[in-house]
């Protein structure tokens, strides 16, 4: 499925362009481009903005539906009236889904829409709408009206869809009890859509739930069920939110596909590092990637027959699953109860050889001695955690290995923690070979 994003460019790619490649590939799906604007933005400041000239524009354009199946489309940042009519020449007589996010400012005080191109926002980009997605303040400001008891969403939401948008979601009306709703009006139809208010501010949540939508009706679902989506992946966004500047946060998704993805593609690589057969344990090997916030085993993808070796070979037997391993997946949840980022990990065979590699190639160790392991705990059961709490207690740092050297019947080992399968396997290298 391809879907076109029209907007601008946003360089810390929470928002605009760089936003919807990320949202869309997360998704599977391949993501055209077409760039109205070039803006200076990060997470804290907006700085300027450059428009493309029509002429760009519309070779974008062109350029585009020359070569491909196009199945929806999503109009961003437009900013001006000459971007505004050129996309009209090109789009209005389109029959793929086409779903508008109006956005005139951004969080931190962006100019996203000349005031002057209003009109002719309303006039040219508002028709072209399958869906058009207001926030609340982006509503009362193309309707020229506050929300009030007088002035019902109903009221708003039917004067935008008189300005030509077959459908409107008003986003974002705060209720009472940390609720926060989404007013929706279908062609003929009213409804809400309510769910938990998430006190994040953050960079990239309009333009995800626009995204989402997009997706949604390109895949052939109803208005309705594109809306639920929609809210449900923009909710799981703002939830994932990362600090990664120094001012807001920036959404972000962790599809179950993306973590399959991930671990799929750490485990093809590390079965190709060259003589890693050495460092598979008696008990073989598990790799494993978690959900974020991770509950029990059950939250974590592991390989449901483990990586065996096989003479100077190493293979993949059996398939990655949600509670696919116990041991690793077990050592994993302690180590992400205290350092939350930690959501991967790997068992590898206990050498000395090893271990001295570790250490000088600057990784954090930690270790326990099983033989220190209280009866009670042994009694339960509960060898792995109590171990991994051990030292992690006795570390300053996040340990990145954490070994013990076995017990009677009990094969040493060595357990390798990151923050994704790809860091795993960078310490991986470090350390083998
Ligand atoms: C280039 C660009 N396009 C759109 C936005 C607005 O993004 P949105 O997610 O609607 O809102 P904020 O992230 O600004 O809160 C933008 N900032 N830049
Ligand atoms: C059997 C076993 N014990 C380990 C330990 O660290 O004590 S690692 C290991 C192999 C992997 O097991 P799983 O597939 O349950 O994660």
């Amino acid at each position: 499925m391809n879907i076109l994003s029209i907007g601008g460019s946003d360089p810390s790619s929470g928002a605009g362009i760089q936003s919807d490649i990320r949202m869309f590939s997360a998704l599977n799906t391949y993501t055209l481009t077409v760039i109205t604007a070039i803006t200076s933005q990060n997470t804290s400041n907006f700085g300027i903005v450059e428009p493309v000239s029509s002429k760009m524009l519309k070779k974008q354009l062109e350029s585009l539906f020359l070569d491909f199946k196009i199945d929806g489309i999503k109009i961003g940042m437009v900013y001006n009236s000459k971007i505004i009519k050129v996309i009209y020449q090109q789009l209005n007589k389109l029959k793929i889904p086409i779903v508008v996010d109006p956005v005139i400012k951004s969080t931190t005080g962006g100019k996203l829409l000349e005031i002057n191109a209003v009109k002719d926002f309303k006039k040219y980009i508002i028709p072209l709408a399958t869906v058009i997605t207001p926030n609340k303040d982006e509503a009362e400001f193309l309707s020229k009206t506050k929300i009030s008891r007088k002035n019902t969403p109903k009221i708003i939401a039917k004067k935008i869809q008189d300005m030509g948008a077959k459908n409107v979601v008003i986003t974002g009306i705060e209720g009472r009890n940390n609720k926060i709703s989404d007013f929706v009006l279908e062609k003929n139809t009213k409804y809400v859509i309510s769910g938990e208010k998430i006190s994040k501010i953050n960079h990239g949540s309009g333009c995800n739930h626009s995204a989402a939508i997009v997706y949604s009706l390109a895949k052939k679902k109803s208005i309705k069920e594109s809306l639920y989506f929609a809210r449900k992946f923009t909710y799981d966004s703002i939830k994932n939110a990362k600090k990664i500047g120094k001012g807001v946060l920036i959404t972000d998704i962790q599809s179950e596909d993306k973590i399959k993805e991930d671990l799929s593609n750490a485990i093809n690589r590390f079965t190709e590092i060259k003589g890693i057969y050495k460092n598979i344990p008696e008990c073989q090997t598990n790799f494993v990637f978690s959900k974020q916030k991770p509950k029990s085993t059950k939250d974590v993808l592991g390989i449901s027959g483990r990586i065996v070796k096989a003479e100077k070979r190493v293979i993949v037997a059996g398939e990655l699953k949600y509670g696919g391993s116990k041991h690793v997946a077990t050592a994993l949840l302690s180590m992400n109860k205290k350092y939350p980022q930690i959501c991967s990990a790997i068992n590898l065979k206990y050498q000395k050889t090893t271990i001295s590699k570790i250490k000088k190639s600057k990784l954090i160790v930690g270790s326990y001695d099983r033989s220190l392991e209280p009866k009670d705990v042994k009694i339960k059961g509960s060898t792995i955690k109590w171990g991994i709490n051990f030292a992690i207690k006795n570390s300053k740092n996040i340990p990145d290995v954490i070994y013990h050297k076995g017990d009677f019947g009990k094969e040493p080992m060595i357990i390798v923690f990151g923050k994704t399968p790809e860091n795993v396997l960078k310490k991986i290298l470090k350390i083998t070979g």
